[in-house]
């Protein structure tokens, strides 16, 4: 069992060693092929990168990509040396750290928040740089991400009164399974980021709320600890969502895992052939500066390594996926497929002639194509003409991005959404507040739903349609305004007076 200070003396890109979970890695012929670049690796090289690495990779990564001879054996247990690798991170405390520390021990109690966008505060003075800019980015000027939101605010109710309002009752089926609320949590990548637990806190408050969770292929947690962490008494319902391998025979062997492991549904993300330059999680500098590594690493040809974590997590995905492979995986799996990130009519009827389950009308939550249109937007284009064809009843509809309220799900739901992804609120609860937090968060939709179902004249969602809806000005978007650009224009000068 080689010792710390064995470890450390493979410091460098000819002779890469590393500690995760005390298990000592000659990653050396790995660096070239890490998806995240050499820096990122380097700068644990001879140290113990457990806590970074855990951040945004399931624990069993590195059993499962590398060959075995690379697994050079635990730590040396009585190495009286401490290892420098968390050390160093704690030196490297700045001003900014500093203040982000203290403030976490000054957190408003849960019982100060009151909404969705109180979490979303109260994340984004606690979060870890990095995590914050990963969970808040959007693409480009970040238009469509504010779209999203302002979207439903162009949307005004038709309210009924003197309706027995007395029992209300928000539950629902999603793709037949029961559900306690017209919402589920949606696959979000990177969860322990935010919360050491990642998707697993997210999984205990589903199965305290009774609300469906999508397990996202990028997770941080494995798969297998995501549906381990299932309640087991109760069949708690979990949807996968599908990143498409260029590797087909990676993806039938996911698809045939989801289906041993009891997953009820398949989202397959068709929104991302490529993933967006999310520019906050660019310049969170996930890869590190090259400058506080010594090594004669050359920055890779070819991958732009700057691209944040998500270019440095996603390369696999499959640019060439089409149309064709939906026939491809009816003929795999028996699993309700759902297309999730679809845009626009024309693939929305398409997805109903290639026979899929279901799909989620999403731009991604604002991190992929910029000036996408908000999802809300393309359901209120959507639901006349499948009615008008008598579609409707083909494929359930959901969508997602940008909903901050219950008012936003009831909206949703009244123009034909089926139920609602909802995807940083959670994860910002999950950031700030754990398990306690996420669970508020869905208790205070619950309430809002309450009062805004009694409040519209109906008892369930089922008495929902468009006649409670003025979608007068859904349409007429405002630009949310290009903040870059508003601060580096510098207005026109006026003619100026003589000096006196
Ligand atoms: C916030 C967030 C969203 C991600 C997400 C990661 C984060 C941090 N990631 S991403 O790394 O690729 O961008 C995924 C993902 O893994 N797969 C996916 O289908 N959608 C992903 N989405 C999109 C998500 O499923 C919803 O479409 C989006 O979050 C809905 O918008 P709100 O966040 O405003 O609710």
């Amino acid at each position: 069992m080689p010792s710390i200070s064995e470890v450390k003396k493979h410091d460098n890109a000819n002779d890469c060693w590393v500690i995760v979970n005390n298990k000592i890695y000659d990653v050396t012929e790995f660096l070239p092929e890490h998806p995240g670049g050499q820096k990122i690796i380097l700068k644990f090289a001879g140290k113990d990168c457990t806590k970074k690495f855990e951040q945004i990779h399931p624990p069993d990564t590195l059993d499962k990509y590398l060959a075995p001879e690379k697994y050079l054996g635990e730590v040396e247990q009585n190495s009286d040396e401490e290892d420098e690798g968390e050390e160093e991170e704690e030196e490297e405390l700045d001003e900014e750290e500093k203040q982000r520390l203290e403030l976490i021990e000054r957190k408003p109690p849960l019982s100060q928040i009151y909404n969705l966008n109180d979490f979303e505060y109260v994340a984004s003075k606690v979060m870890e740089k990095q995590a914050w800019a990963y969970y808040s980015s959007g693409c480009d000027d970040e238009i469509t991400l504010r779209e999203n939101h302002f979207a439903y605010q162009r949307i005004f109710f038709k309210p009924r009164v003197l309706r027995n309002v007395t029992n209300i009752d928000f539950s629902t089926e999603i793709l037949g399974f029961k559900s306690s609320v017209p919402f589920y949590v949606t696959a979000t990548a990177l969860g322990k980021l935010g919360h050491p637990d990642g998707e697993k806190c997210l999984t205990r408050a589903c199965f305290k709320e009774n609300v469906i969770q999508m397990v996202p292929t990028l997770s941080s947690c494995s798969f297998q600890e995501i549906v381990d962490e299932r309640n087991k008494e109760k069949d708690q319902t979990q949807f996968f969502q599908l990143y498409v391998n260029s590797d087909r025979k990676i993806t039938q062997k996911i698809v045939e895992n989801c289906e041993k492991n009891n997953i009820k549904a398949l989202f397959i993300t068709v929104d991302a052939p490529q993933l967006g330059r999310r520019e906050k999680d660019m310049r969170s500098k996930y890869t590190l500066d090259a400058s506080n590594i010594q090594n004669d690493v050359e920055e890779d040809e070819g991958i732009d390594r700057s691209q944040g974590a998500a270019r440095a997590i996603s390369s696999f995905i499959d640019t060439g996926l089409n149309w064709e492979d939906i026939k491809w995986f009816k003929k795999i799996t028996k699993l309700p497929i759902i297309l999730k990130g679809i845009q626009c009519v024309d693939d929305a009827l398409l997805a109903i002639e290639y026979g899929v389950e279901g799909i989620v009308l999403s731009n991604h939550g604002g991190r992929q194509l910029e000036f996408a249109r908000s999802s809300i937007e393309v359901l209120a284009d959507l639901m006349p003409i499948l009615k008008q064809k008598k579609l409707d009843k083909k494929i359930e509809i959901f969508i997602d991005g940008g909903v901050r309220r219950a008012s936003d799900i009831l909206k949703a739901i009244a123009l034909g959404a089926k139920g609602v992804g909802i995807g940083r609120p959670f994860l910002y609860a999950m950031s700030a507040y754990g398990d306690d937090g996420v669970v508020k968060a869905m208790r205070i939709l619950k309430d809002e739903l309450t009062m805004n179902m009694r409040l519209l004249g109906v008892n369930t969602v089922g008495e929902l349609n468009e006649n409670y809806l003025d979608l007068l000005n859904l349409h007429n978007r405002f630009s949310s305004g290009d903040q870059l650009f508003q601060q580096v224009y510098e207005p026109l000068k006026l003619p100026a007076f003589k000096p006196k």
